[in-house]
């Protein structure tokens, strides 16, 4: 591993918490109730939603640009998307889950939030990227999958100098080890691996940016990232 982590600015965080706790603390209630309905995020407890989920994609905040386009796959409950879209009001946020219940719950708790800078989409990432590509400054995900397959879906849909964003805990290593040196394939240079703490947990953000189209034909078919993985 030849990568040094960084860590994020916080404190500028508390900032941000205080300044848009009200709003943050009404999602963390809905998403609380909309678990019993759609198992959108493990628990059900609006503090304990707030303290371990919310926080953690929070603390993306500092590196996300002003006045930028993201797209959050397999958003589930609207993380990190939907919290960066309260807190920031000058980026817009394309929610894209490919489970259609979710979506319905997620389309909810938008409209009770008055929420205008995002909006929800039913899809796989494979098939929403054939539709949109290069349409985003930057794509992220948080539990969604293993790093190497983030990157093949994320790189159709950013353009180039854009940047994408995974969310991962130690692992994140291990799945890094797999495919290193070999990101330029789909366009990635300039990986950055940033490291913060939540609920005292150490969490990291892996960040690239797009410098080139992609060498290899992405996206590919739903299904075959995981089956046939790009870097073996
Ligand atoms: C473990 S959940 C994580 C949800 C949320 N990001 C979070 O941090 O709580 C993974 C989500 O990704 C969605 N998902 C998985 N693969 C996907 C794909 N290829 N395209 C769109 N959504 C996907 C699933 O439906 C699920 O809601």
């Amino acid at each position: 591993m030849k990568v040094m982590t960084k860590e994020v600015a916080s404190d500028i965080l508390e900032g941000i918490i205080n300044a848009n706790r009200d709003k943050l603390m009404d999602y963390a209630k809905l998403l609380g109730l909309a678990n019993s309905r759609a198992r959108l995020t493990g628990p059900a407890d609006p503090k304990c939603i707030f303290d371990e989920h919310i926080v953690d994609c929070l603390a993306a905040l500092p590196l996300i640009p002003f006045n930028v386009r993201i797209v959050d796959i397999g958003t589930g409950g609207g993380l990190p998307g939907l919290v960066w879209a309260v807190c920031r009001s000058d980026v817009f946020v394309d929610l894209l889950d490919s489970v259609r219940k979710k979506c319905l719950v997620l389309e909810e708790m938008v409209r009770s939030l008055n929420l205008e800078n995002v909006r929800v989409h039913c899809s796989r990432a494979e098939e929403f990227a054939s539709l949109n590509n290069g349409l985003y400054d930057l794509a992220a995900a948080r539990a969604v999958s293993h790093l190497g397959i983030l990157l093949e879906y994320f790189s159709p849909l950013v353009r180039r100098g854009g940047s994408c964003m995974a969310f991962k805990g130690p692992k994140g290593f291990e799945e890094l080890e797999e495919f290193e040196g070999k990101e330029e394939k789909l366009g990635w240079s300039g990986l950055e691996i940033w490291s913060y703490e939540v609920a005292g947990k150490k969490l990291y953000l892996f960040t690239w940016k797009k410098v080139k189209d992609a060498q290899i034909s992405v996206p590919r078919r739903v299904g075959i990232p995981e089956r046939r993985p790009w870097w073996r």
